[in-house]
């Protein structure tokens, strides 16, 4: 295994970080002059010292020596809260770095491959007008209904995927509904449901159970429905809305279910729990199924639950209205709709290339048979979202995602950034890592307040890992906080109204352009501005035009221009970044600070065995993740174009674990005789695992979930070999009686 290029440096005085500083400020003339000649971009060039390996003999001392000591801080607020490890390490706004006698550092800007050009093919996005003409009032609902929605939900005039959907809706017709992120969808179906069901001849009882069913992917898209549905229900008390979702007690739940529930919200895999232990679900009333997010529902993670309670339904169940909705329902979602719905209405707003046609009409409708082909495969983009991408090489990763949020959190006021990780792993590991070395101690602050125009940083963090109490509490304290920045998986790329965020930044690609749109749709909401950045390795820079196959286009962030920020003196208030001033935006006073950076990581992550063994299991599960992707992706995301040593500096690693990469080359060794249909089997198998834990029912016991997950996902790899659950649709429509999709 590769080891990345360590550098040993031994100093008494001063301290690390401008030791560091130090070491990278020497005059480098024949580097300068290769850099002028070269090809590379200018922050690729080596450092000029020597390499690691003649220096390190006679200066090394053992890592845990060499980390700062100091109090340990009680993280700030329920959130901060982390079960990781915490020892006494480097690093912390504020925190002191004079005791460093001898601090181990890497070239951090060594070779590193080459960040190539980036030929992004310019095209016209698929857009949408978000708001019609229409008001709520043309519609003919009920008039408390119409007041509802005015004075409770302050809304007035309809979006358009409402102004099309609801009518539609009304007049009992099964709808395919697609339009863009943070347009609307969810009152496009809750106000139909609620209208109808208030009109209901025989009023409606609590006792007469469920009479729509409403399955979303994950819990906090349950509470939310919920809260809509709730606020509708106002004028009308005598109809319940009930949840159903993971990590709630059991119990109460069937208490809930026995006294009655007429709109019930949940998640497919604690629905199908409750169908298979409980005495008291039915579904003999059931008038609406709908699958939001439809075409996460429908894919692999969830076809088993989605099949029990289609088959649960249709057994019971009248004839009903159907309804899929999601931004980004794609080809398969439509051809099974078109096979399973009855005689449905496909609902899209988006309309093809950058002028915005029919200004009145609230954008091109295309109500028709559903759609199939390449039109399904371009997905709408928000017109106030600017998206960007950055190449970075490996071992720059982890330091330019923290220079970029202080860029853009620690100097602004009121910036709510999103940071999308590939697992809970990995969530669970940059938060704690971003707490333990980036905020200052209390202490430390009551000393030397933030320097004037600096915000103090707050991470939150949210994945399918935590406990469902914590899960409510980071959902509801990032929603209501002004600023922040909230690392998460994909459970919250998918249908969360968060208020007010302004960056969205992908740490990995995601595994579909589908996927892309969602995590990029929490931001530029309803017509709002917003931006996002998508952090590639130069290997991964393909990509892009993956992007652009799907009408998504991105712009270029240079990585110097992210790292620039480091020159600021305040950016990092209480760090010694040295006694000489770098030399302002310069890239050598870029290299030193982005160093001293790297230094602080390396030395919290090297503070005892504990840490470094957390920092390996996190790159084992980044690597792990990496083999998620998707066939047509392999060309560009392949585990063998990692170089891991590279990629181990992002985790604060000096060196790349010795027996990582062995279990992935040793399962290839076990390989049966389809080669092909073992590694077909084996990416989805574990594509589907990552999917399950993260958004999973919760039934599982309760305890360390974070600890519990990892130990599930180490052994999806094992289980790859397992076969796959019979596709559910498939089976559920040949036993369905009538219709369902
Ligand atoms: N007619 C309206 N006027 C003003 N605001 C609205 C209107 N309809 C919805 N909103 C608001 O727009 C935001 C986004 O709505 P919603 O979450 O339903 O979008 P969505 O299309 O379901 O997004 P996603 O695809 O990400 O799930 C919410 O805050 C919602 O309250």
């Amino acid at each position: 295994m590769a080891v990345t290029d360590g550098l040993l440096l031994h100093l008494s005085e001063p301290p690390a970080a401008a030791a560091a500083f130090r070491t990278f400020s020497r005059p480098r003339v024949a580097q300068a002059k290769r850099q002028a000649q070269a090809t590379k971009r200018k922050y690729q060039a080596s450092s000029a010292v020597p390499p690691a390996k003649r220096r390190s003999r006679a200066t090394s001392l053992p890592a845990k020596k060499t980390a700062a000591g100091g109090p340990r801080r009680a993280p700030a607020g329920r959130a901060q809260t982390v079960s990781s490890p915490r020892k006494s390490a480097a690093g912390g706004r504020g925190r002191n770095q004079e005791q460093k006698p001898c601090v181990k550092t890497s070239s951090l800007f060594k070779n590193n491959p080459e960040i190539p050009e980036l030929h992004r093919p310019v095209v016209h996005q698929v857009q949408e007008k978000v708001f019609s003409s229409g008001t709520f009032h043309d519609l003919g609902l009920h008039p408390h209904l119409v007041s509802t929605i005015n004075t409770v939900l302050n809304m007035f005039t309809m979006t358009s995927v409402q102004m099309h959907s609801i009518p539609a809706l009304l007049e009992g017709k099964d709808a395919l509904v697609r339009s863009q992120t943070g347009s609307g969808k969810t009152l496009a179906y809750c106000i139909p449901v609620v209208q109808s069901l208030q009109a209901m001849k025989t009023k409606i009882q609590r006792s007469d159970g469920p009479y729509a069913l409403v399955l979303v992917p994950t819990r906090e898209l349950v509470l939310q429905s919920f809260d809509t549905f709730q606020k509708l229900l106002k004028p009308f008390t005598w109809i319940v809305p009930g949840v159903l979702m993971g990590g709630e007690k059991r119990k109460s739940e069937k208490a809930r279910l026995r006294k009655g529930i007429n709109i019930l919200i949940s998640t497919p895999g604690r629905l199908v729990d409750h169908i298979k232990s409980t005495k008291n679900i039915h579904f003999s009333r059931i008038q609406w199924l709908i699958l939001d997010e439809a075409d996460r529902l429908l894919d692999l993670g969830f076809e088993k639950d989605i099949t029990a309670i289609l088959n649960a339904v249709n057994a019971e169940g009248p004839e009903r209205q159907n309804v899929l909705l999601s931004a980004t329902l794609t080809d398969g979602v439509a051809r099974l709709a078109d096979v399973s719905l009855n005689n449905p209405v496909s609902i899209s707003v988006a309309e093809e290339g950058p002028a915005l046609s029919n200004p009145e009409g609230g954008g091109a409708l295309d109500v028709s048979a559903p759609q199939t082909g390449d039109k399904l495969d371009s997905f709408a983009i928000p017109e106030g979202l600017d998206q960007y991408v950055t190449l970075v090489p490996s071992k720059l990763r982890l330091v330019s995602l923290v220079a970029f949020i202080l860029q853009k959190c620690a100097f602004a006021e009121d910036q709510k950034m999103i940071i999308f990780f590939p697992s809970c792993e990995l969530v669970e590991f940059y938060y704690t890592l971003f707490v333990q070395t980036l905020l200052p101690r209390p202490e430390a602050l009551a000393a030397a307040p933030l320097p004037p125009g600096s915000t103090q940083l707050k991470f939150l963090r949210l994945h399918g890992g935590l406990e469902q109490e914590e899960r409510v509490a980071v959902f509801q304290e990032f929603s209501l906080s002004q600023a922040g920045i909230l690392l998460c998986t994909d459970v919250a790329a998918r249908g969360l109204d968060l208020p007010q965020v302004t960056w969205i930044v992908q740490y990995n690609a995601p595994s579909s352009p589908a996927e892309y749109v969602h995590r990029v749709g929490r931001t530029a909401r309803i017509g709002c501005r917003g931006s996002s950045l998508l952090i590639l390795a130069p290997s991964e820079a393909e990509y892009v035009n993956s992007l652009a196959s799907h009408k998504i286009n991105v712009s270029e962030i240079k990585m110097e221009d992210i790292l620039s920020v480091l020159t600021r003196d305040d950016c990092f208030p209480g760090r010694q970044w040295g006694k000489q001033k770098p030399r302002a935006c310069s890239p050598q006073g870029i290299r030193e600070r982005a160093t001293v950076l790297q230094t602080v990581f390396e030395d919290y992550v090297h503070s005892s065995e504990e840490t470094v063994s957390w920092a390996k299991k996190a790159l084992q599960s980044f690597i792990r993740a990496y083999t998620t992707y998707p066939r047509e992706l392999k060309h560009i995301f392949h585990v063998r174009l990692l170089h891991l040593g590279h990629v181990a500096k992002s985790f604060g690693l000096r060196d790349a674990p010795q027996n990582l990469g062995v279990s992935a080359v040793k399962k290839k060794k076990a390989t049966p005789k389809r080669p092909d249909l073992r590694k077909k089997m084996q990416s989805k198998q574990r594509l589907a695992e990552v999917l399950r834990s993260e958004y999973a029912s919760g039934m599982e016991a309760g305890g360390a979930k974070v600890a519990k997950q990892s130990q599930q996902a180490g052994q999806a790899a094992g289980q790859a070999a397992r076969p796959r659950p019979e596709p559910g649709l498939g089976r559920g429509r040949k036993q369905k009686k009538k219709r369902s999709p």
